[in-house]
Parts: structure tokens; C-alpha cells; sequence
């Protein structure tokens, strides 16, 4: 379970949130909205440990995420909404890169299977700063077909997504649900996900 207790966090002198708390549970899914500049970026940021909340705290299963450390990680797999992608590596550098420092090292075969998967056969091997910006997305994404992680905290997964790639991420969603994963996620866009919960967090 990912629990948030009493979260305060303010950027300079604007408090985004105050007293705010919730719980997800395994099979759970977390949707975060909120207009331009709420904060729901800086609140996964806090979920996933890169920054820390000036009140309250983060518990994964009972313990503070700061204090479990790679324990934490190894089960938590966060895509910021930017993807990380490096314009001079290939897609399947920039895949196997994401891994290895998510500590999921992964050979070019399997960077290979998962990037025809996500929709990119024939461009594993160009620079990612030739690729548009859905690819590069689908790039980003293909993350979360080799991760074997619990916890996804996703920014904005479905930004520059066409159809059909925003139903294969519902579909890889809902699979991680069904297996008890949890998943955070903020977006501006409707998607229906199955979940066995799902709560929505609108921020202000
Ligand atoms: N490092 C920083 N220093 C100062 N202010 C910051 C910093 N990072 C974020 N902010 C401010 O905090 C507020 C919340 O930013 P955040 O990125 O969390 O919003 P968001 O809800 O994700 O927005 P969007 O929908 O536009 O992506 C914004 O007003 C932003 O300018």
C-alpha cells in the first residue's frame, strides 16, 4: 500500500498542498488532475521519492519510502512527463539506458522486442531526435513492458499518444492492475481504465 499522510509542499512562496492524504492499494489506480500549475507533477515527484514533502510523510507498505531507499525503487518505475529520451542516442539506447539505471538492465533483443511491440519496428535503430514526438513518447514508454515493478507513476503518459498507442497503454494499465500492481497518474486526457478501484485526486 502507498500511503500519503498530511502532504504539504509549497514552490517558493505558493503552498501547492496542505493536509492532503491517501491510501492505494494493490490493484489500485490513482488518477491526479488539476488545471496547469496545481502541482501534480511536484506531488509524484514527491510519491517517487526525487523530491520531499516539507510536511507529512510517504509510507510504501508501512515504512517511509526516504528511509527504504533502493528498496523502494526496486519496485517503483516513474516516467516524468519530459520521458528522459536523449535526442543523440537510438531508441534502443535510449530504452536499454532507462533501464539499466531503473536497475533493469535489459539486452538490445529485448530492447528490440519491446520497442516493435510498443509500434517503432524499423525505427529501433535511428536517433531518437529523428523520431516525432509520439514516438519518442511510445520510446519512453516501452518502459513498462520490460519493468517488472509494482508501483507506476506515470506524468502525462498519454501526451502526443494517438489512438491506438493510448489503448495499448490502457491495456498495459489494466494488466499491471489486474496483477496488483498500482499506478499514479495525472492527465488531461479521458481514459477509461478497468481497475478494481480507482480514485481521483483533483488538485487546485
Ligand atoms: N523548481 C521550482 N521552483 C519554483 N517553482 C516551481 C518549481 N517547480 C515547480 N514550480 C511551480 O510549482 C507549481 C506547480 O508545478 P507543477 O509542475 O507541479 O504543476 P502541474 O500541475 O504538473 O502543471 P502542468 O499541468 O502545467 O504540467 C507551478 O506554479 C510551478 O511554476
Amino acid at each position: 500500500m502507498l500511503t500519503a499522510n498530511n502532504l504539504g509542499f509549497s514552490r517558493g512562496n505558493h503552498k501547492l498542498f496542505e493536509n492532503l492524504s491517501f491510501s492505494i492499494n494493490e490493484g489500485e489506480l490513482l488518477l491526479v488532475s488539476g488545471s496547469n500549475g496545481s502541482g501534480k507533477t511536484s506531488l509524484l515527484r514527491l510519491l517517487c521519492g526525487i523530491s520531499t514533502p516539507d510536511e507529512g510523510e510517504i509510507l510504501w507498505n508501512g515504512a517511509e519510502i526516504r528511509d527504504l531507499g533502493e528498496d523502494y525503487y526496486r519496485v517503483m518505475t516513474y516516467l516524468g512527463h519530459l520521458g528522459g529520451i536523449k535526442d543523440d542516442l537510438t531508441a534502443i539506447e535510449n530504452l536499454r539506458i532507462s533501464c539499466a539505471l531503473a536497475g533493469n538492465e535489459i539486452d538490445e533483443g529485448q530492447a528490440k522486442e519491446a520497442l516493435g511491440r510498443i509500434g517503432l519496428v524499423g525505427r529501433e535503430m535511428l536517433p531518437a531526435k529523428v523520431l516525432s514526438q509520439g514516438q519518442r513518447r511510445r520510446v519512453a514508454l516501452a518502459r513498462l513492458l520490460v519493468t517488472h515493478t509494482k508501483v507506476w507513476i506515470l506524468d502525462e503518459p498519454l501526451t502526443a499518444l494517438d489512438v491506438t498507442a493510448v489503448d495499448m497503454i490502457r491495456q498495459l494499465l489494466e494488466h499491471n492492475l489486474s496483477k496488483g500492481g498500482l499506478v499514479v497518474m495525472t492527465t488531461h486526457q479521458e481514459m477509461e481504465i478497468s481497475a478494481v478501484t480507482s480514485q481521483h485526486l483533483v488538485l487546485s
